[in-house]
């Protein structure tokens, strides 16, 4: 049994990803203190909700997703019910396998997940990283769990905070870019929905010809920018208003960020 503790954003991305690739509802236990959310979610996806000491007691494997400022309350109150040979596997940000380890106590294998919200759609990217007695297999197990809503990469902890800045929050900025184009369409005439649907295809376009062609961003970029032309026109007036330097201290700031969630 999978308990998913925290049926949030993230958390319910998760919950439903694993269920729409296969997993069991009756295998999957649900922590959501929000009564009302944790009806609707009994009803929408068929799974049961539990409180967190028994989601403890009863799954082997548990997925945290609640918010880093509440996650040693909720260590220090489920490691007594954790058995020998459990997983705990935590998407929050900036929280280390050791503060993970330090609060669920010796027997209890953690890896530290940064997965984002296309999760939902079977489109996720995770980034996972080992704890100290973390086996081999434990970390394909969750490897292979979170497999089930996109892809995974394995990296050294040392770059969670990055990973968290780059694809974990990475959605919002393509959000954020998507609707800064659709209102400049709508400010030039152009309807609503089909503003959207340009910019949409557009964003699945410029992304399939990214991970398919292996080239580097500049190479495709030279390649939509006809000599004297629009595009030329258009990537003169981002650099004019720095936007590549507000990208980089953006990035910058969720990193930073992250390191301070795991300071407490
Ligand atoms: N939203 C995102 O794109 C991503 C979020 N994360 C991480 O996921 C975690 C959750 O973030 P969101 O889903 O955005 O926040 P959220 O606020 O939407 O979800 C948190 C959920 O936890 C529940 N909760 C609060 N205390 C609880 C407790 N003691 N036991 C069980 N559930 C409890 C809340 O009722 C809420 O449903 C954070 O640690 C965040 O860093 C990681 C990757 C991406
Ligand atoms: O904004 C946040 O803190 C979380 C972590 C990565 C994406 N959302």
């Amino acid at each position: 049994m999978i308990a998913i503790i925290g049926a949030g954003k993230m958390g319910e991305a998760l919950l439903a990803g694993l269920l729409a690739t296969g997993h069991d509802p009756a295998d999957v236990l649900v922590t959501e203190p929000r009564e009302e959310h944790a009806a609707e979610l009994r009803g929408r996806y068929g799974i049961e909700t539990a409180d967190a000491a028994e989601a403890a007691r009863r799954a082997r494997t548990l997925l945290l997703a609640i918010k880093p400022q509440d996650m040693v309350e909720l260590l220090d109150s489920i490691a007594p019910h954790l058995g020998e040979g459990r997983l705990v596997v935590s998407v929050a940000a900036g929280i280390t396998t050791s503060v993970l380890e330090k609060h669920l106590g010796d027997g209890v294998a953690v890896v530290r997940a940064m997965p984002n919200t296309p999760a939902l759609v079977g489109k996720g990217m995770t980034a996972i990283a080992a704890g100290r007695t973390t086996t081999a297999e434990q970390l394909d197990h969750a490897e292979r769990l979170l497999s089930a809503v996109g892809e995974v990469v394995r990296v050294d902890e040392k770059h969670m905070d990055t990973v968290t800045a780059i694809s974990g929050s990475g959605p919002a900025y393509f959000y954020f870019i998507a609707e800064t184009m659709i209102e400049a369409g709508v400010a030039m005439g152009m309807p609503r929905a089909t503003a959207q649907r340009l910019v949409g295809q557009t964003i699945t376009g410029a992304s399939a010809m990214l991970n398919e062609s292996g080239e580097h961003p500049v190479v495709l970029r030279e390649a939509v920018t006809s000599p004297g032309g629009t595009t030329a026109a258009a990537v003169r007036e981002l650099e004019r208003h720095g936007v590549r330097t507000a990208f980089t201290d953006a990035i910058e700031a969720a990193r930073d960020r992250s390191r301070a969630l795991s300071e407490g």
